[in-house]
């Protein structure tokens, strides 16, 4: 049972005299990972697009939904866990991909697997990480200590140049990744204020460029090797990162070059959703990129249900704004199958590496177990729309 955290907490407090390490909820990993982050890199992390209207906006659609706890209903036994893709998780939850995670702790992605892998929660890694993937992956089935094998899917930026884009799937493949995430929203980054100001891009200065530094094509693309050469395989990087030509045919062209299950990452539109299922996807990921790239665009929350009157049955995860457990549940119960946990994982991952990261994911099991149950709830199949009413309502 994951409450159990809670048991422990006031535990080493009242009898051990020993208080957490680390805040227990968003604002406050939010606060303190402020403190110890250089300028740039909290600015990159916690910036999003334009004037982060829609950074807003994905919060605001949480706060118009309220949740109604059912009194009286046995919940003795009560059960997380969830099947998605065939693979049972324990809990509605994992990580986002997220990019060139050293800027916020010198072991990165590596820590970030260490922790998941700790909380059995699996993580997505990124094309932009600043750890190559085998290494990533080598962190996630690392059984030494006392982790348990971590279950890793990997998210593709599709390259401009297909065969760079297939060399990265083969790659995954390899690695045991256990499915494929295409993020179709971020070919181009955004009009992204706090970077510019402060004219930070850790990709030029070599961050986040592993998985292509690595890459044997992409190697085969350059006349000198990226160790004899660093500015002219950056140059190709900023060249060849992302595609704006991608269409749903190539979504289909990659049903047919891999067995692993295919996820689109970054659809908001109801058509959209049904276009990647037509083109072979298994399902989407629900996301505005957390407000990161359409500043303006519709709170990802609020693109959820149609979404999923739209593919209902294919497997629909949700991210953008997803903070503590009662968030969690106002997305399951708007018909998401799991959630992913982005900028709060980054956060724990600033205050203390793996440590922080499977701080913040237990914290947040916790948050989501207690939520469900005291609303009446055993079980994560159980939650669904009669949860919740708007707030105005
Ligand atoms: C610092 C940072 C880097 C990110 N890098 C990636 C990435 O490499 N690939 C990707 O698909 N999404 C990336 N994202 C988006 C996340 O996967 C996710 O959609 C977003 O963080 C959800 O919003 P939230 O963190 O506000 O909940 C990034 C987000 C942040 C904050
Ligand atoms: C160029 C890769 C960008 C990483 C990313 O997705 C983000 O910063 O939101």
């Amino acid at each position: 049972m994951y409450s159990n955290f809670q048991n422990d907490i006031y535990a080493k407090g009242m009898l051990g005299g020993v208080r957490p390490a680390y805040p227990t909820e968003f604002d406050g990993w939010h606060e303190a990972a402020h403190q110890k982050l250089t300028p740039e890199a909290y600015g990159y992390i916690a910036g999003s697009a334009g004037l982060e209207t829609t950074a807003h906006a994905n919060r605001a659609a949480f706060a118009r939904w309220e949740i109604i706890p059912r009194m009286l209903r046995d919940t003795s036994k009560r059960d997380t866990s969830v099947e998605i893709l065939g693979k049972r998780w324990d809990a509605p939850i994992a990580l986002a991909p997220i990019g060139v995670m050293t800027i916020a702790h010198e072991e990165g992605e590596v820590a970030v697997a260490r922790g998941a892998s700790r909380r059995g929660v699996p993580m997505i890694a990124s094309t932009a990480a600043a750890k190559p993937m085998e290494e990533i992956a080598a962190a996630l089935h690392d059984t030494s200590g006392n982790e348990t094998s971590g279950r890793g899917w990997y998210q593709l930026y599709w390259s401009s140049d297909r065969d760079v884009a297939l060399s990265f799937v083969r790659r995954a493949e390899a690695a045991g990744f256990e499915a494929i995430v295409v993020t179709v929203d971020t070919w181009q980054l955004a009009w992204r204020p706090r970077d510019l100001v402060q004219a930070f891009l850790p990709f030029l200065r070599g961050e986040g460029v592993a998985n292509f530094l690595s890459d044997p094509v992409f190697q085969s693309r350059l006349e000198k090797s990226p160790q004899e050469d660093p500015e002219a395989a950056i140059r190709l990087w900023g060249s060849i990162f992302g595609n704006p030509a991608l269409t749903f045919d190539d979504i289909a062209w990659l049903r047919e070059q891999t067995s692993l299950p295919i996820l689109v990452k970054g659809i908001q539109h109801p058509d959209d959703a049904t276009a990647c299922i037509d083109a072979g996807a298994d399902g989407v990921v629900v996301s505005n990129h957390g407000g990161r790239q359409v500043d303006g665009a519709r709170a990802s929350l609020d693109c959820l249900p149609d979404i999923v009157s739209a593919i209902g049955g294919s497997t629909i995860l949700f991210d953008s704004g997803v903070r503590c457990g009662a968030d969690i549940m106002k997305a399951l119960a708007l018909g998401a199958d799991a959630v992913l946990i982005g900028r709060p994982m980054v956060y724990g991952l600033a205050l203390g590496g793996a440590e922080g990261v499977e701080h913040v994911l237990q914290c947040l099991q916790a948050d989501f177990e207690l939520n469900m149950v005291l609303s009446g709830i055993g079980n994560v199949a159980d939650i669904d729309r009669t949860c919740l009413v708007r707030a105005d309502d």
